[in-house]
C-alpha cells in the first residue's frame, strides 16, 4: 500500500506511519500547495487545506491513497479565545473522507498574538525559546506537558479519515 502525504513536515509523515503501521505502508512525502493561508483561521479553511493536500498528493505521486493533514486555529462556541484544531482528509482518487483531531484551547497570550496576525508555529517557538516546535512535539505537546504531541494528535484525525476505507475493505484490495 502506497500512501502519499501532502506535506514534508516530519511530524505529519510520522503521524501517518504510526497510525497506519498495521498495513506497513510505503509512505511518501510531497510538498504540495494547501490552497489556503499558511495559518488557517476557521474549521472550514482547515478542512479545505486538508482536502487540497490529500488530492494534490495523490495527483503528484500516484499511489493508493492521498493524505492531507492541516493545522488551524478557530473560535469554538462556549470557549474564550482561539483554539488549535487539526483535520485530516484521505482520498483514493474517488472518495474523500475526513477526520478531526483534538481541539486545544490556546492561552490568552497566544490568542492575542494570533489575532495580531502572527502564525502559531513562530509564536510557540518564541514563547518557549525553541526552534521548530511545529516539527516536533508541537503546540499539542507543549500545552499538555507531553500528555499528547502533534504526531499523536494528527494521527487521531487520520484514524477518523482513514477508518472508513478500512471498514469497507478497500485497503486490502489495493496493491
Ligand atoms: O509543512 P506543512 O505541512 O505546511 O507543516 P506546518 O507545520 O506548517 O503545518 P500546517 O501548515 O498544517 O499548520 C498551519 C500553521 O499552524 C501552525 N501549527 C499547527 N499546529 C501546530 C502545532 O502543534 N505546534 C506549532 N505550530 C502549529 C504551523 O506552524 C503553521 O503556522
Ligand atoms: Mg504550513
Amino acid at each position: 500500500m502506497h500512501v502519499a502525504v501532502g506535506s514534508t513536515n516530519p511530524v505529519k509523515v510520522r503521524a501517518v506511519e504510526q497510525t497506519l503501521e498495521r498495513f506497513q505502508p510505503a509512505v511518501t512525502a510531497h510538498a504540495v500547495d494547501s490552497g489556503v493561508a499558511e495559518q488557517p483561521r476557521s474549521i472550514d479553511e482547515t478542512v479545505t487545506g486538508a482536502q487540497n493536500r490529500a488530492r494534490r498528493a495523490l495527483e503528484t505521486a500516484g499511489g493508493d491513497y492521498g493524505v492531507g493533514l492541516e493545522g488551524g486555529v478557530a473560535r469554538i462556541d462556549g470557549i474564550d479565545g482561539l483554539s488549535l484544531i487539526m483535520w485530516a482528509a484521505v482520498t483514493d482518487g474517488t472518495r474523500l473522507e475526513y477526520g478531526g483531531g483534538p481541539t486545544l484551547s490556546l492561552p490568552d497570550d497566544v490568542t492575542r498574538r494570533l489575532e495580531a496576525g502572527d502564525e502559531l508555529g513562530p509564536i510557540m517557538d518564541d514563547r518557549h525559546d525553541a526552534d521548530d516546535i511545529a516539527k516536533g512535539e508541537g503546540a499539542a505537546g507543549v500545552l499538555t506537558a507531553g500528555l499528547t504531541n502533534r504526531s499523536q494528535a494528527l494521527g487521531e484525525a487520520l484514524a477518523g479519515a482513514f477508518g472508513p476505507f478500512v471498514v469497507d475493505g478497500i485497503s486490502t484490495e489495493h496493491r
